[in-house]
């Protein structure tokens, strides 16, 4: 068992503790070692008159137990002066328990200005007064303890006490914004509606009960609440005869009063009464951000942009499949440059520690490549309407929003800048019973209209199941499992503290991986990573050992998220290698759990099979992507992949060579399908006269030359004239 909860070293201040409650508080803490301010103004409980007699009495009976405490008997109005006390006797302050009060009952008609007034001033003002005073020595400390006494007449209202009750409740609203601001300097503020018999409602209860509700059954709760193993924060409690009850906010499901072609009228307000006042299937919101959050959710009902928007009809939880499969979503243009794919590398855990990670983090490298994966950004972008609200039918609350699976498959490396056009589609969604899985399928192109990527987002939103929806569907691409032997190749590596901080800068900017109090909606104790960037990893970790990092052999990428995983976890990629068809799975070290599940990388074939000449306008682009692999890695390299890509011979001055040369009189080299025949090029390597002065002083190499567009690919043939493309697109860098 824990021991006595003890106070020795702190300072409390109890404003009002000559008597009553107050009283109750100061003996309790000076008895757990605690030293204790003892504030009373001496007036009485109408805030007339004053004198010393109240808190010197205290101040006596806790000295008289060996305590330390002083006496102060200054209104709370000017809390300086209680917390200058403070610090000239102990040289600190770490609890303040706002306990001062009065009364001035009236009926609300008969309540003068001055009952009003000296009501705030006493409570809601004292209350701001003596916590200000206090709180940049809490703030300096890193440790502080506030109470506010707040009143059942607060919370509930009571006849006679307007002014009272106005100023109680308000003073749960401070408290609730000082736990919020104090959170980071562990300055922890509650809020408490007591019930004990005292001077104060002696006038209002029944003398039995007064003297039932002894002042000894609501200190030990402000004791307790004021401790430092004591986190609790925000939160209000009812005490009294020992009792002690939490209370928090509930929420209806409420209902929606107008709809995209309907305007909200008090008629619409009158006939949805019945739902707005319903407490069935209720919530209990704790932020003001979750309060709002639930908004965004409400306007995913009504898209403007619909017409008409049906209201869902197959779901009780806002989910109508055939709306959200019929929706149309806007095509969106992503415009990137060479910083956007080196910050999505970065994001992904590429590091300049690996020389061989260069190519993706130095635009300046010869090589320079664009991670595969990057794919997800344009496609993500054009989906966001599943955040926004933009998809009809899709009535969800985004704070549930989980990835759960993800494909990917691609047909052309990108370049390193340029705008890719993304076209989403919601291909289905599934009722998985633990949660909605919505389907989105989007493909990509480039400026030139030709696909680039598609990709498949199975995203789960947790509680939205029990639609009666579909269980499975073939749209979902399949998940594999891994063969039974031991894995063939692992990679570990530890993912930093902040990397989603990171990855969320290249788009994906879900508060879920950076904001704990959204994360906690969610279910979540911390921020957990993006599921892409786990992705990023294990696919980083695949292409460097299978393919080496040759960007143009990826194809195709599917993997499950089956379990979160959190910024500065290590994660190990297990591999298993089946031809062409890498098999992987993705663990976290610390705690063992399998977080990237029924994966797999396919690849394209490394070396393409020799063409004969008649085959080269038919060559795949993965084929073609070789080539241009080739002309980045070397010049011996590109002789040799266009022959086997083009069946094409290099050659200077009509004979063949085994090394990229220029002509340095023309400036021009020659590329021919087959056995080179004088002045039968089927294309011309082109150079400008400037850029051959440079080639031939040694400043400019051909690869370079080429990389910067000096130096083109000129000819009649469809593959040649792609592969010009892609220098032209290099040459932008
Ligand atoms: C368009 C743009 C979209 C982009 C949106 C993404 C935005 C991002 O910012 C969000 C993120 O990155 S979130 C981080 C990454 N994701 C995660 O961490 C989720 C981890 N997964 C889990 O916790 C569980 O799988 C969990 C909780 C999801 C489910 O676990 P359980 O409750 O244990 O479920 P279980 O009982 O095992 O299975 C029930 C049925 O659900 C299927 N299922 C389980 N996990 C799934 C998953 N991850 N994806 C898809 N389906 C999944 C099961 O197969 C089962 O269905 P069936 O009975 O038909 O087999």
């Amino acid at each position: 068992m824990p021991g006595p909860l003890r106070f020795d070293g702190k300072v409390v201040l109890v404003t009002g503790a000559g008597q009553g409650l107050g009283r109750e508080y100061a003996l309790l803490f000076a008895e757990r070692g605690a030293s204790v301010v003892v504030n009373d103004l001496g007036g009485s409980f109408k805030g007339e008159g004053q004198s010393t007699s109240a808190a010197d009495k205290v101040v006596n009976e806790i000295k008289a137990k060996g305590g330390k405490a002083v006496a102060n008997y200054d209104s709370v109005e000017f809390g300086e002066k209680l917390v200058e006390t403070a610090i000239k006797a102990f040289g600190r302050i770490d609890i303040v328990i706002n306990n001062a009060g009065i009364l001035r009952d009236k009926s609300f008609a008969r309540i003068s200005d001055l009952d009003w007034d000296l009501i705030q001033k006493v409570h809601l003002r004292g209350s701001f007064s003596v916590t200000r005073a206090a709180w940049p020595y809490m703030k300096k400390n890193n440790f502080g303890r506030i109470i506010m006494t707040s009143s059942a007449s607060g919370i509930y209202g009571n006849f006679g006490q307007a002014n009272y009750s106005a100023a109680k409740l308000g003073l749960v609203g401070l408290s609730n914004t000082l736990s919020i601001e104090g959170n980071k300097y562990n300055i922890r503020c509650n809020a408490i509606a007591p019930s004990a018999g005292s001077r104060m409602t002696e006038t209002v209860m029944p003398p039995e009960l007064v003297a039932a509700l002894k002042p000894e059954y609501v200190a030990p709760l402000v004791v307790y609440l004021c401790h430092e193993e004591t986190e609790e924060t925000g939160s209000l409690f009812e005490v009294g005869a020992g009792w002690i009850s939490k209370l928090r906010w509930e929420r209806t499901k409420g209902a929606v009063c107008r709809t995209s072609t309907s305007k909200m009228t008090p008629e619409s307000v009158r006939d949805s009464w019945e739902t707005i006042s319903d407490f069935t299937d209720s919530t209990n919101p704790t932020t003001s951000r979750e309060s709002t959050a639930h908004l965004i959710g409400v306007l995913s009902q009504l898209d403007e942009s619909e017409k008409p928007a049906p209201t869902p009809t197959s779901s009780s939880r806002g989910i109508n499949v055939e709306m959200a499969k019929a929706a149309k979503f806007k095509s969106m243009t992503y415009e990137y440059g060479p910083k956007d794919a080196i910050l999505y590398a970065l994001g992904v855990g590429y590091t300049t520690k690996d020389e061989d990670y260069l190519k993706f983090l130095f635009e300046g490298s010869e090589d320079f490549s664009v991670v595969p994966s990057f794919a997800v950004l344009p496609a993500q972008a054009s989906s966001t309407g599943l955040f926004t609200g933009g998809i009809p039918g899709m009535n969800i609350d985004i704070t549930k929003i989980l990835h759960g699976e993800q494909y990917m498959e691609f047909y052309k490396p990108f370049p390193s800048h340029g705008k890719l056009i993304s076209q989403a589609r919601v291909a289905d969604v599934l009722d998985k019973g633990v949660g909605a899985l919505i389907i989105i399928d989007v493909d990509t192109y480039d400026e030139n209209k030709e696909k680039v990527a598609f990709n498949q987002f199975a995203t789960m939103v947790i509680g939205a199941g029990g639609f009666q929806g579909a269980k499975n569907s073939d749209a979902l691409k399949k998940m594999v499992k891994p063969p039974k032997r031991a894995p063939d190749a692992s990679m570990a590596e530890k993912t930093c503290v902040d990397q989603a901080a990171l990855y969320r800068l290249t788009g994906d900017r879900n508060p879920l991986h950076i904001d704990p109090s959204f994360a906690a909606m969610g279910g979540f104790k911390t921020p957990i990573l993006h599921g892409m960037c786990s992705f990023g990893f294990a696919t980083r970790h695949v292409l460097k050992t299978y393919a080496n990092n040759d960007v143009s052999r990826m194809k195709a990428i599917k993997a499950r998220f089956s379990k979160p995983v959190l910024p500065g976890e290590t994660l190990q990629t297990d591999m298993w290698k089946d031809g062409n068809r890498i098999y992987f799975q993705c663990k976290v070290v610390e705690t063992g759990v399998t977080c990237l599940t029924g994966a797999y990388v396919d690849l394209y074939q490394s070396e393409s099979p020799t063409t004969s000449p008649g085959q080269a306008d038919s060559l795949k682009s993965d084929a073609l992507f070789e080539g241009m692999k080739a002309q980045v890695v070397g010049q011996k390299d590109l002789v040799k992949k266009i022959k086997a890509c083009f069946g094409w011979e290099i050659t200077k001055n009509g004979k063949k060579v085994s090394e990229w040369t220029v002509d340095m009189k023309t400036g021009d080299g020659e590329l021919y399908r087959g056995t080179p025949k004088k002045g039968k090029a089927d294309c011309t390597i082109i150079i400008s006269d400037d850029d051959l002065i440079d080639l031939a002083s040694g400043k400019l190499n051909g690869q370079t030359a080429f990389m910067q567009g000096k130096m083109k690919i000129k000819g009649n043939i469809m593959t040649a004239q792609k592969l010009s493309d892609l220098f032209k697109q290099q040459s932008k860098l």
